[in-house]
């Protein structure tokens, strides 16, 4: 026998080391200096079993010793002949050298013999300080003599022949036991193993779960590939993870009281539902990959679990249904891995954006659906976008949820402003009220006729609200720019946001019932909504007003509407305000609308320059702003309708594109000139002729906005560029609206300086690298090749005759092109 091994069965024998020398034989015998040995831990109080660094480091250490002198002697011995396990085989698998239970002994720890073919381990009894014993891969039936290893902590006798569940006299406190791939069919009574906290029995007969009860401290328990069909005998056990996969579980079921479950495989079952899994608050993983789970609705089962990060339906009927993945992400938006694929974060956006999509994406979608299709039609000059295209069409529109009353705001002004305004009336799918006209409150049109239309590229904007569609034709704005008047249109958020997307620019005031309880009064006392419907729309309440705080300046102006008749009273004497007409207005409005206009009002200063009624050189275009919005901002104030906020940030993306792309960033001065109107220019003559001099200083800081000369210094260095909608030249004239193509198509010409009407006036020798790529194309260029060119007005639309006595206003301006009639909106760019 080698010396190895004798002194392994001898230090088993005497099952002590002591500070004083030994007879030789007697003891083992280590080339390791003992004092090096790290003291183990108890073991006892280990949670995992061999896994004590401070016992382990040690054996590492040494366990190789006994082994690599076995080695030494005759290989061709046989090991425990006739499958009894005899002390040369368990020498062989002896490793990690610790202390024992009492702390007294250096003793090997765990035993290794795997794949002897094994029938009897009887050996093992005498070997009392192990803790971890492996005996897979034998043909053991018989585990009792594991019974005298009262220090046993783990067992792994899988893949044995073993039909007795732990049949042996419990060890102190065995923790983990592995007997997968054994005969076991019944799991018997494991009351005695009660501090079992890991137990495997995966790849036997078991059919039915039983017997752990009293087992209180089991985490993890594996049944996997048995004969289980219904789930039970778990109820109170502390499982984090469970594992059912491969039986013939229909149901999920009893798992109710497993509170602290946290990984569920129940794969490869027959299982429909989810239902079952609700409430387990701390499941992170659920694997259900080859099931029957086919309907979409069961993922609402689990789609309230936090924690939940991974989770697989692959090989489940479910996978059918379209766009499956980003369903259950968008069900699920917690999940880190779905169906043994990491989820990324594009995925994350796409479920969201498919299922619940932003406003602005919806936006975006619609108007990218509109100018598809819009594209797709013979191209045409709008009246709305002469005389070209960098001039806003004055639009005004009134925002907010249903029931806040800006339709009859809209109307009303119309009424009363009908010199200004003219109202754009939606079409829509939704079937007419009582008193609702056909052309006049809506045009109302079929489903199938409105998606014709959005398909022959007619709308601007279209909205989807209970089922029916509403949207705003270019025709319905082409309609009011031909009378020469600014469009009033209603419509909510969405449509809005879309808006934003055109090149329109109009002027957004949201008229929102802050008084909520008002507002469902007054959807209630209309009497045409359904329950639902009032909940919705009282709920959109909160978006709007969370709109409006998220993006300050995203409507220019806010109006309470929880008193109607004061929120008219507002809107009128805003409008007022921006176009500058003489509070001498009569006041049409009658009940509800009463106008309460006081000596007061700001926009009383104006009263000299227009008590004819005229425009004064102001105009609801965008560079019109209203004094008060004008004093606040300064000098400095924006003038392209965007909110203060919003053109800075604009100015500062704008430089910022600049400097990356041209590397030239055009001083703060310069950029505040470009900004100037581009619009509604108005002579310096044209302001005195409307007296401001003899108005309040208020007139004067707001007036003049779109002159660069009363505002800023004029710079020596910077040309003025006739013909350009941001020259100030007080030579200004109402010239023909339609040479402003020629101009612009001048514009553009290579090498010329004035590249772009838009462009910034850089210096007197502009560098052709200061002009933004997206600034060389000019859209008229576009037109022009189309045939719209100076020499090809005819092509462009004639106006038609002045309809019915209406009032013409303003002296001394050009008309809005394509009325040629009305001299009320924006004056023309002077050439
Ligand atoms: N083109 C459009 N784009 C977006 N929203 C629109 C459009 N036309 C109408 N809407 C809005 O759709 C909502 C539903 O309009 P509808 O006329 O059916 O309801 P309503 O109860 O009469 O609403 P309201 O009294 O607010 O006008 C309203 O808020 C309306 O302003």
């Amino acid at each position: 026998m080698a010396d190895g091994v004798d002194s392994i069965r001898d230090y088993r024998v005497s099952d002590t080391i002591t500070d004083t020398p030994q007879p030789e034989g007697q003891y083992y015998h280590m080339d390791a200096d003992p004092d090096n040995l790290v003291p183990a831990t108890d073991i006892l109080t280990l949670d995992d079993i061999g896994q004590s660094p401070d016992v382990g480091d040690a054996a590492d250490m040494l366990e190789c010793e006994p082994a690599a002198k076995v080695d030494d002697e005759d290989d061709t011995q046989e090991l425990s002949p006739g499958g009894v396990l005899d002390e040369e085989t368990v020498a062989r698998g002896l490793s990690n050298l610790g202390r024992s239970a009492n702390g007294m002994n250096q003793v090997y720890l765990n035993a290794s013999v795997p794949g002897f073919s094994l029938v009897d381990i009887s050996v093992l009894g005498e070997y009392v300080h192990l803790q971890k014993v492996e005996i897979p891969y034998n043909a053991i039936t018989d585990l009792t003599p594991l019974g005298k290893l009262p220090h046993l902590l783990s067992l792994d006798a899988s893949h044995n022949n073993i039909s007795k569940m732990l049949d042996f006299t419990p060890p102190l406190n065995l923790q983990s036991v592995d007997l997968s791939y054994n005969q076991l069919s019944d799991m018997g009574d494991l009351s005695p193993h009660h501090a079992l906290k890991k137990l495997v029995l995966d790849n036997n007969l078991i059919s039915e779960i039983k017997g752990l009860e009293k087992c209180r401290r089991l985490h993890v328990l594996s049944l996997a590939h048995n004969n289980i069909e219904t789930i039970q005998g778990l109820d109170k056990l502390p499982l984090r993870d469970l594992n059912l996969c491969h039986n013939k579980i229909k149901k999920i079921e009893n798992l109710d009281t497993l509170h602290q479950l946290q990984v569920l495989n129940l794969a490869g079952n027959r299982i429909r539902s989810l239902q079952g899994l609700e409430g387990h608050d701390l499941l992170e993983s659920i694997d259900l990959e080859d099931n029957e789970v086919i309907d979409a609705s069961e993922i609402s089962e689990i789609e309230k679990l936090r924690m939940l990060r991974e989770l697989n339906l692959l090989r489940n009927p479910i996978q059918e249904m379209p766009d499956c993945r980003l369903a259950i992400l968008f069900r699920i938006p917690s999940l880190t891995e779905l169906d043994r694929h990491k989820v990324k974060v594009e995925e994350k956006i796409a479920a969201k954006n498919m299922f619940d999509p932003s406003l602005e994406v919806i936006a975006a979608r619609d108007h990218i659906m509109h100018v598809v299709y819009n594209f797709l039609q013979p191209s045409r000059v709008w009246d709305s976008t002469l005389p070209n295209v960098e001039t806003p069409y004055p639009m005004l529109v009134l925002v907010g949820p249903q029931g806040s009353g800006k339709r009859d705001l809209a109307i009303k002004l119309v009424d009363e402003f009908s010199d200004y305004f003219g109202y754009g009336v939606s079409h829509t799918s939704r079937t007419p009220k009582a008193d609702e006209v056909n052309g006049k409150n809506y045009f109302f049109v079929t489903s199938e006729k409105f998606e014709m239309d959005i398909k022959m590229g007619q709308f601007v904007q279209t909205y989807r609200n209970n089922n029916s569609w509403y949207g705003l034709q270019m025709e319905a704005i082409e309609g009011v720019a031909r009378e020469g008047l600014a469009c009033v249109v209603h419509m909510e958020l969405e449509g809005v946001l879309t808006l934003k997307n055109t090149y329109f620019e109009p002027r957004y005031v949201l008229v929102m019932p802050l008084d909520q309880e008002a507002h469902e009064q007054r959807l209630r006392d209309r009497g045409w909504y359904l329950e639902d419907q009032i909940e919705r729309t009282l709920k959109k309440d909160d978006v709007y007003c969370k709109y409006n705080q998220d993006h300050p300046g995203f409507f220019d102006m806010m109006i309470n509407s929880d008193d109607i008749a004061d929120a008219y009273r507002h809107l009128r004497r805003l409008v007022m305000d921006y176009l500058g007409v003489s509070p001498s207005t009569p006041d049409t409005s009658s009940q509800p609308y009463q106008t309460d206009i006081t000596e007061g009002d700001n926009y009383q200063a104006m009263t000299g320059a227009a008590s004819t009624n005229a425009l004064g050189g102001r105009t609801w275009s965008k560079p019109s702003i209203p004094d008060s919005m004008l004093q606040a901002r300064g000098p400095m104030g924006s003038a392209t309708g965007r909110g203060i906020v919003e053109e800075e940030s604009y100015k500062r993306r704008h430089s910022a594109a600049k400097e990356v792309v041209a590397g030239y960033v055009p001083p703060i001065y310069e950029q505040i000139l470009t900004q100037f109107p581009r619009t509604a220019p108005q002579t310096v003559e044209e302001q005195q002729g409307l007296g401001l001099e003899s108005t309040s200083d208020n007139r004067a800081t707001s007036a003049p906005n779109n002159n660069a000369t009363t505002c800023f210094p004029p710079n020596p260095d910077i040309p003025i560029i006739p013909g350009s909608p941001d020259s100030t030249s007080s030579n200004t004239s109402s010239g023909s609206n339609l040479s402003d193509l020629d101009s612009a198509t001048e514009l553009q010409r290579p090498g010329s300086p004035k590249a772009h009407p838009g462009a910034p006036v850089a210096s007197t020798q502009p560098a052709s690298n200061d002009i933004l790529p997206t600034e060389k194309v000019n859209p008229l260029s576009l037109i022009a090749e189309r045939g719209y060119n100076s020499s090809s007005k005819s092509r462009l639309p004639e106006a038609r005759p002045l309809s019915g006595g209406r009032q013409l206003l303003g002296s001394g301006h050009g008309n809005r092109p394509g009325s040629e009639r009305h001299k009320v909106l924006p004056p023309i760019a002077a050439q």
